[in-house]
């Protein structure tokens, strides 16, 4: 029996396959795995009628790690009770119990002009969304009638306890001065209220030298892009790292060269987390979608570096990878979303190359 480790692969709709594709060759480049390719999202709806069908969640379940390109079609349905493509991802994440989603963004060298905010403002930018995942409004009680609709956000202390050491904890290996700033709107919800309570009161008892500060998300959201540099780790909830994170693009310049690692427990830096979730940060982007290679890989392969590192304990692949697009941008790749030519394949040609 095969000893390499088991991938399940979920490639979905749009540039997920697209995007999947490269990153597989990638990943194939770097060690042996053993892939398993599994149905998620529009694609799983037209084949069996369910975004998440029953094998693909035992899939995931069997594999070491899962590795998620992105699902939808970017159409809201008429019928509010079809299935639809993103309730397979939160489904997913919320069987794998996935509470940890890690969002690391960073100015790349070279790469500072390619965004809209000026150079020295990006420069050395460094920063991690941690956002909690499996909780708050996505998972809330909802409903709808003709005439109304409801959605609800609810946490517990342990649901916001257990994410708020996992910001410590990368803040503290980040460094001595590195500092968490939790985001929330505790001048408005009672969620955030307790949210600013259980963070503070994790930092005196157990992180008291770690450099901690609140801000409310509507101000995190402007200093986001008029000084992305004073953030170091960004500790959220579900639906304020969604946003927050896509803003973010704003630093590497597309949000095609973000990725993220989703969590079921806390960070182990030898052996990797089993059972983990790995996805670009990105969507399934329609308006580019099978258009000769628009897509950006990079989100995805950074995605697959992120498995090396978190999922599976590779410490020294990951960081290949990672040089290895850091290399191929610096020698000038630019794909369409940065203002370039180059297409998805000559992405991830650039990328085998300087592995
Ligand atoms: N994890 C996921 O599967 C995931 C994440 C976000 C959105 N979605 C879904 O994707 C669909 C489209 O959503 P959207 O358009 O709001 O967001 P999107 O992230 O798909 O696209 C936003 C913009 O960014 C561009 N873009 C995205 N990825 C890119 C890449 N790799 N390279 C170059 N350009 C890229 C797109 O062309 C588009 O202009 C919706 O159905 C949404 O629900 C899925
Ligand atoms: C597709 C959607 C459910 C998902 C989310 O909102 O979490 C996406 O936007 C993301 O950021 O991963
Ligand atoms: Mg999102």
């Amino acid at each position: 029996m095969s000893t390499h480790p088991r991938i399940a692969v979920l490639p979905g709709d749009g540039i997920g396959p697209e995007v999947m594709a490269c990153a597989l060759e990638v990943l194939h480049a770097v060690g042996d795995f053993t892939v398993d390719e599994h149905l998620i999202g529009a694609a799983a709806i037209d084949k069996t009628g369910t975004p998440l069908p029953d094998a693909s969640l035992d899939g995931c379940r069997a594999a070491d790690a899962t590795l998620l390109g992105a699902v939808g079609t970017g159409a809201v349905p008429a019928d509010p009770d079809s299935p639809r493509p993103e309730q397979g991802v939160l489904e997913l994440r919320r069987a794998l119990g996935v509470y940890a989603n890690l969002r690391p963004v960073r100015a790349i060298p070279g790469l500072e002009d390619a965004g809209p905010l000026k150079a020295d403002r990006v420069r050395g930018v460094d920063l991690v969304v941690v956002r909690e995942l499996t909780g708050g409004l996505y998972f809330g009680r909802r409903g709808r009638t003709a005439h109304d609709a409801f959605d609800t956000c609810a946490y517990t202390r342990d649901e916001i306890e257990r994410i708020a050491r996992i910001a410590f904890t990368l803040a503290e290996a980040k460094g001595p001065a590195a500092r968490v700033t939790s985001v929330d709107k505790a001048n408005v919800l009672a969620t955030s209220q307790l949210w600013r309570d259980v963070v503070q009161g994790l930092a005196d008892r157990e992180y008291p030298h770690v450099p901690l500060d609140h801000l409310l998300v509507d101000t995190a959201a402007m200093r986001l892009a008029t000084e992305p540099s004073a953030f170091d780790i960004i500790l959220t909830e579900n639906m304020f790292g969604d946003i927050l994170s896509d803003e973010t693009a704003v630093i590497p310049g597309s949000i095609g060269l973000l990725a993220s690692a989703s969590l079921p427990a806390p960070i182990d830096a030898g052996e990797g987390v089993r059972g983990a979730l790995f996805e670009p940060i990105h969507g399934s982007a329609p308006d580019i979608a099978g258009r000769g290679g628009l897509a950006s890989p990079l989100g995805m392969i950074l995605s697959v570096a992120l498995m090396l590192r978190y999922g599976l304990g590779r410490t020294g692949e990951a960081d290949a990878v990672e040089h290895a697009v850091d290399h191929a941008l610096r020698e000038g790749l630019r794909t369409a979303d940065l203002g370039g030519t180059a297409t998805s394949h000559d992405a991830k040609r650039a990328v085998l190359a300087a592995l």
